[in-house]
């Protein structure tokens, strides 16, 4: 979408591009409908003067708050008055662009009443969250836990006597913490709270607590609400009213606790289903597995900022060529940002495999079929925290690439990091998640005798092999093979997690000896994650890419795979299974790839099809007139409203008008 002022600084790049960006920007777009649709409201939110983003990062935290709520408020309106279907309101909203308490109301309070509800439960709910009658949180992490999710403190005391919970949080730490649209927005809380009946405490469960009068807004009685505090980073993350909630002994009806998987009776009998417990954070599920195309999201757009700005950018020069060289010319900022441009791709592609994974296993949930589910936990809580850490630390990364101008917010950069970050930390600390990936390899390991492993662990199955074959690389070129990649991916993954089982297996299996080795733990687990995203990149080029695309795409796999390969040739190393020199002639590989991209690098990001609006960023204009916008911009800066500024009179005349002696000064 170009939508510059018609100068196009960057048309030399333009055309050099060798493939179908059309093709490509369709590809991304996940279809040719899901392409239209972007396409459409993108428009929509740019033309909306409502939507406008201007000033975000200078808004006082109440300003701030409140112009969030009018346009979440604009964007609800826009979607019934322009009857929009479910996916083009959700697209609208994404270009928005902005965190706020819809997020969790869609993304979180609904799945977890569609999940954990029974259908009188879903009749009774939906309707009226849908319609937004209702403003509903996920109010689970406490002021104490967050991660321990079974040491969550409230209560919900069931009273036979007239039919009803009592509400209760019994210590301050019990206080619920975090929850985004708890703190002024929300009506209703999904409350998880520990389930008492007859004294028997059944652990946690969760419950539907009205909170806020649906008349005035004002907190029901009993009820201590508010937000919690400003967040870090200008704008980012602070128009989201991330809140706190107690409980003073408040009564809510037996019908809201949630009784799809336990269901407590009239006369206070508590009944468990024959479902796994673990449905119960099925939300959570949802959410990671959706996570990592959000990832690709951010990381194309910190990516299309910087190489859109390292090919107008130019420093220095050498005697081969006239004038100045563009820095996306010097190896080195090609090492460090190509390999991020090749990752979003990545993430994009496994991305979509993960919508598939997902909906396979809500069939089969359906069919109570539950034996895929420790697999998709595993899969969508590790690929949420390795994507997660990779792009919070790639936008950091494109911010330095960019240079000193990086650091303005009219980058863009600081405030798709400060609204990106917490993404590392919410949906799962992205440690925790990786120590549930590696119980799930010790599990499978312990049971690969017996259990032939399937999905994106069916590789332990051939153990054996992968821990005694050798990489068979003796030319560059030998690396150019898919097959020898992933073999490569599979022996590191497969010896790094039998070394750490085996050194288990060997102690006295206390909970002491398995603490000295999470950090052996946690590597395995991203060495696990890391062999699914490169395989799962692979899978999905060859299935059905467009001829017009295909170079490319491949270009871009290998460039992802030799990366990841020679940043952790660590462990690569380590586990035998490669050698030094085998490690040099990928490094090799990865230049030639390098050079590749140079000449595409431009259209590649063009192919994301991030509108200005949506980047927000001086730097990664679509036609590249950087300076002219960044001196522009400084005019706009609220120093300048006045030629001298507001503090002048009290502050800077005295000083430079005291004329006192300085007693220190050696003039
Ligand atoms: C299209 C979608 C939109 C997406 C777009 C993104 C936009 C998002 C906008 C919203 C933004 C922010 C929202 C933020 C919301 C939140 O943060 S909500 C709070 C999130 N909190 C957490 O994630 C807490 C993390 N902790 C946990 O998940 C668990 O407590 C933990 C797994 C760490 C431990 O649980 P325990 O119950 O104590 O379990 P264990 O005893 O360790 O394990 C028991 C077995 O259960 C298995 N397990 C655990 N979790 C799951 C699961 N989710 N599914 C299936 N199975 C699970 C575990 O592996 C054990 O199995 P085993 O017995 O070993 O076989
Ligand atoms: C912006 C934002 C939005 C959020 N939105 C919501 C929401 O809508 N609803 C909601 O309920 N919650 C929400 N949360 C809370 C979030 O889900 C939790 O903060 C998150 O799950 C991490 O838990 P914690 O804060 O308890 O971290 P902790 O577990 O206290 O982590 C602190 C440190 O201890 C380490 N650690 C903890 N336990 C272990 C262990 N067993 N082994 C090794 N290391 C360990 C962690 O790795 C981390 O480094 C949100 C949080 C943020 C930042």
């Amino acid at each position: 979408m170009q939508d510059g002022n018609g100068l196009d600084h960057l048309a030399g790049e333009r055309a050099m591009a060798q493939f179908d960006l059309q093709a490509m920007k369709v590809y991304l777009a996940g279809g040719q409908r899901e392409y239209e649709i972007s396409t459409k409201m993108a428009q929509l939110v740019a033309n909306d003067p409502v939507f406008s983003k201007e000033d975000r990062v200078r808004l006082a935290r109440k300003d701030l708050y409140k112009n969030s709520l009018r346009k979440a408020g604009h964007a609800w309106k826009t979607i019934l008055e322009k009857g929009l279907s479910e996916v083009e309101g959700l697209k609208l909203r994404h270009f928005v662009d902005e965190p706020t308490y819809t997020d969790l109301h869609w993304g979180m309070f609904i799945p977890a009443i569609k999940g954990q509800g029974t259908e009188e439960q879903q009749h009774k709910w939906l309707p009226l969250a849908y319609k937004m009658a209702i403003i509903g949180c996920y109010a689970q992490t406490e002021l104490g836990h967050g991660s321990n999710v079974q040491g969550l403190e409230t209560t919900a005391t069931f009273d036979p006597t007239t039919d009803e919970f009592i509400m209760h949080s019994p210590t301050v730490t019990s206080t619920k913490w975090w929850p985004g649209g708890l703190g002024k927005a929300s009506t209703h809380a999904l409350v998880y709270a520990r389930l008492i009946t007859d004294k028997k405490d059944h652990g946690i469960h969760a419950f539907i607590a009205p909170i806020r009068s649906l008349e005035d807004h004002t907190p029901l009685p009993n009820v201590t609400v508010g937000d919690i505090g400003v967040k870090f980073g200008n704008g980012g993350y602070n128009t989201m009213d991330n809140g706190f909630l107690r409980f003073d002994h408040v009564r809510i009806p037996r019908e809201n606790m949630l009784m799809r998987l336990a269901t407590v009776t009239k006369d206070g009998k508590y009944v468990r289903s024959n479902k796994p417990r673990q449905l119960g954070y099925g939300a959570m599920v949802f959410v990671r597995q959706g996570i990592v195309i959000d990832a690709s999201i951010y990381l194309s757009r910190a990516v299309t900022i910087a190489v859109r700005y390292s090919a107008v950018r130019r420093q220095f020069g050498n005697k081969d060529e006239p004038g100045e060289l563009q820095v996306i010319q010097y190896r080195t900022q090609q090492s460090r940002l190509f390999p991020l441009l090749a990752t979003a791709y990545a993430y994009r592609a496994v991305g979509f495999w993960m919508k598939s994974l997902y909906a396979d296993v809500m069939k089969r949930l359906n069919d109570n079929d539950f034996s895929t589910l420790p697999e998709v936990h595993a899969c969508t809580a590790g690929l949420k925290s390795i994507t997660t850490s990779v792009t919070a630390d790639g936008i950091e990364e494109c911010r330095k690439l960019c240079g000193g101008h990086g650091f303005l917010c009219a980058s863009g950069l600081p405030e798709l990091y400060a609204a990106y970050v917490p993404a590392c930390t919410y949906e799962g600390d992205n440690t925790i998640l990786l120590l549930q990936v590696a119980r799930f390899l010790l599990k499978t390991l312990s049971q690969v005798s017996k259990v032939r492993p399937v999905g994106t662990a069916a590789y332990l199955g051939n153990i054996k092999q992968l821990s005694t074959q050798n990489c068979k690389v003796s030319q560059g070129h030998d690396w150019l093979n898919t097959s020898v990649l992933l073999e490569a991916f599979e022996a590191r993954s497969a010896r790094q997690a039998a070394a750490v089982a085996l050194r288990l297996a060997k102690g006295s299996g206390s909970e002491a000896e398995f603490q000295e080795n999470t950090p052996e733990l946690v590597e395995s687990a991203r060495a696990h994650c890391q062999l699914i995203l490169v395989s799962k990149f692979i899978e999905q080029l060859q299935t059905g890419t467009p001829e017009g695309i295909r170079k490319q795409l491949e270009v871009l796999c290998y460039t992802y795979a030799f990366s990841q390969l020679i940043d952790n040739a660590g462990d690569f190393l380590a586990t035998g299974y490669v050698t030094g020199n085998q490690i040099a002639l990928a490094k090799e590989e990865l230049k030639h790839m390098f050079d590749k991209i140079r000449p595409n690098a431009v259209a590649l990001v063009d192919a994301f099809d991030h509108t200005d609006d949506y980047l927000g960023s001086a730097l990664g204009r679509y036609d590249g007139d950087v300076y002219t916008h960044l001196y522009k911009g400084a005019f706009k800066e609220s120093l300048n409203d006045t030629v001298v500024v507001d503090g002048y009179e009290e502050y800077l005349k005295p000083v430079l008008t005291q004329n006192l002696w300085a007693p220190h000064s050696k003039l």
